[in-house]
């Protein structure tokens, strides 16, 4: 078949293509009228999102395209769906390159307008003054564990939890410098540093750390000394402009963070969820092992949990814990009655479709 011919045919397929996605976006528009006069659905579904990705990849078999590509589509078909019915503001870890960012994209498609915050506490503050419709944190990484500064931010807000995003991370250093043994001082922070020591502590052994937050700050101090490295995202080598002088410098190489979209959603119940709690046992003893109890006496299977220290009373530790299920779920409704018995206070963060 020749060139034009086969050309042709894809002109067919394009017609087609546009006017079904016309016609998906009229359905669309419908569906958010009918949102706007319901008070508690909202534009953002994160529980129908997955079932869309879902349907879509069982539909495919094993057609010639992709999964990846099919579900990179299918977001970004979703985010015009959204931004047609109401545009939707998305706060993230700034500035733009962060792999907060990334995430934000992943999960939002382009579509969406986004923010970039300085800090995790002022995306929490964006979210909650109504300056921006959801927030994207990072949580925990696969490596480098929990992310405290994000924990830390739970204590104090009403926002909850609506969604996770997982994203694979890849670290690359960056600088002009022209080889490894001519740098002089390494831009990172604690946790891609972390998620890389073995990589540092063999070929930069000696070179001290100028601690710079989030990675693509650390892209922008290594666009502007000769002399210095970053660890940093493809993307903020781009957008900075710095050449990656060694690709891949990740210790894992299955290395894998989790996000949460925060916000005022609630999504509902799916059979596959996941819920946050935020609790303070009493302080007296055995009270963590019987509120831990409360879970596996429930048959809730807990798959995270960590402790914060308390801001005001030293040596006192609110707990974080995520447990598949639905709040709304009865073996979870009676853990959390069981916990609250051995617990200063329970505060459920929010329960969310598993990712
Ligand atoms: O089903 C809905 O609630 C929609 O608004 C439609 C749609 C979609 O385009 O498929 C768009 C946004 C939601 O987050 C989920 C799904």
């Amino acid at each position: 078949m020749s060139l034009t011919n086969l050309r042709e045919q894809i002109d067919a397929i394009d017609s087609e293509l546009v006017s079904l996605l016309n016609r998906r976006a009229e359905i669309s528009l419908q569906v958010g009228k009918q949102k706007a006069g319901e008070p508690n659905v909202r534009i953002f579904a994160p529980e129908r999102e997955r079932d869309v990705i879902q349907r879509v990849l069982a539909l495919h078999s094993d057609g010639a395209l992709p999964k990846d590509a099919l579900v990179a589509i299918y977001r970004e078909i979703i985010s015009a769906s959204i931004a047609l019915q109401r545009p939707i503001t998305v706060a993230y870890w700034g500035p733009p390159g962060t792999f907060t960012h990334m995430a934000a994209l992943q999960r939002f498609g382009s579509s969406a307008q986004f923010h970039d915050a300085s800090n995790i506490p002022s995306i929490f503050g964006e979210v909650e003054r109504g300056l921006a419709d959801f927030g994207v944190v990072p949580v925990e990484n696969s490596t480098e564990g929990v992310v405290n500064y994000t924990l830390d931010m739970f204590h104090e807000t009403e926002l909850k939890i609506c969604a996770e995003i997982y994203i694979n991370i890849a670290h690359q250093l960056v600088s002009q410098a022209k080889s490894i043994a001519d740098i002089k001082r390494l831009y990172t922070f604690s946790q891609p540093l972390g998620q890389c020591k073995q990589w540092v502590e063999t070929h930069l052994p000696n070179v001290p750390i100028v601690e710079t937050m989030p990675t693509s700050r650390a892209a922008e101090r290594a666009s502007e000394d000769p002399e210095g490295a970053g660890i940093s995202t493809e993307k903020a080598a781009e957008i900075y402009g710095v050449p990656i002088l060694q690709p891949h410098i990740e210790d894992n190489a299955n290395n894998r963070t989790r996000f949460l979209v925060i916000g005022r959603n609630e999504p509902p119940q799916t059979g596959r969820d996941k819920t946050s709690v935020l609790f303070a046992v009493k302080n007296e003893p055995g009270s963590l092992g019987r509120a831990l109890r409360a879970f596996e006496d429930h048959n809730v299977n807990l798959s995270m949990i960590a402790s914060r220290p308390t801001r005001n009373v030293s040596w006192e530790y609110v707990q974080f814990a995520d447990f598949q299920g639905h709040e709304k779920d009865e073996p979870v409704q009676r853990a959390l009655a069981e916990l609250r018995k051995h617990s200063i206070y329970v505060n459920v963060l929010g329960s969310y479709p598993e990712g």
